[in-house]
């Protein structure tokens, strides 16, 4: 077991620069053992943030990024067929509550309806993840915390948390950090000098303003941070940000006009 747990220890300290006060909130909600959601657009540092409170807290991190097909057995376990017969083995889940790490569920709403309901035990007093197939239940660690991200900008009508989920975690509400922080951010992560970190916030600003005019989501730190490594990487970078901050992002040929002639105005 202690072995599991050094596996999923953060072992060095990821570069996080806060953005509040959510390091202190996070630690008085996880000295609590409170779950936490973490709200906020894409690529804006909300699984950074994490791991970087798992290194600070010294907890092991236990990540799954959920999809569509995702099932309940996916996070709890399931009886594989071997040679000689079956073997159980534990998900993710059922190995952080073992294991007491953080268990970071990254867009839990994408995944089925039924593996939100194995989280509703372990999210309240009681603690527990009951293995029904192998019919075990799990007391949690006492260091075990649950953690889920949520992206207010995908969600629809169909596909939502319940509120009997939502009402279960304590809430963080990220988004893309302030423009001098966002440039220190892009500065720090590659290298790439201060005046083109301040133009590729820039370039997000722009690009930003455009969601619900034409873009569903504007451009991530993540983004501005990959088109700053292209640039460290001798990229023009006109072709960086094109690269990096115009094509994943739409296909529009409206948009795609707007953003190429921001950048060629930002980058002049
Ligand atoms: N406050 C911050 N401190 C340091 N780096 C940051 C910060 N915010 C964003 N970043 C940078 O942005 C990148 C994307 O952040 P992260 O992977 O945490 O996004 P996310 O919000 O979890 O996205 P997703 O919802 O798509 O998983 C990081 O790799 C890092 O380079």
């Amino acid at each position: 077991m202690t072995n599991l747990a050094e596996q999923y220890r953060v072992t060095q300290e990821p570069f996080y620069q806060p953005q509040a006060n959510e390091v202190a909130l996070y630690e008085a909600a996880y000295n609590a053992r409170l779950p936490v959601m973490v709200k906020g657009p894409t690529g804006c540092g909300k699984s950074r943030f994490i791991e970087y409170m798992a290194f600070k807290l010294g907890k092991p991190l236990i990540t799954v990024a959920c999809n569509e097909d995702m099932t309940a057995s996916d996070l709890v376990g399931r009886y594989l067929l071997e040679a000689n017969g079956t073997r159980w083995l534990d998900g993710p889940l059922a190995t952080a509550a073992r294991i007491g790490a953080i268990c970071y569920l990254d867009e839990i709403v994408e995944a089925r309806q039924d593996t939100t309901v194995v989280i509703h035990p372990l999210t309240d007093h009681r603690r527990q993840l009951p293995l029904d197939k192998k019919g075990e239940l799990i007391q949690a660690h006492p260091d075990f915390q649950l953690v889920i991200s949520y992206n207010p900008g995908y969600q629809s009508l169909m596909k939502d948390l319940k509120q009997s989920t939502k009402q279960r975690f304590v809430g963080f509400d990220f988004d893309y950090p302030a423009a001098d922080l966002e440039a220190s951010i892009i500065a720090t992560e590659t290298g790439v000098n201060k005046a083109d970190a301040v133009r590729l916030v820039k370039v997000g600003a722009a690009a930003r303003a455009l969601k619900g005019h034409g873009l569903d989501e504007g451009i991530s730190t993540r983004l501005l941070v990959y088109a700053a490594t292209l640039i460290q990487a001798e990229v023009n970078p006109l072709d960086a940000c094109r690269m990096a901050l115009v094509r994943p992002i739409t296909d529009d040929a409206d948009i795609r006009a707007t953003l190429d002639h921001a950048i060629d105005a930002i980058f002049a």
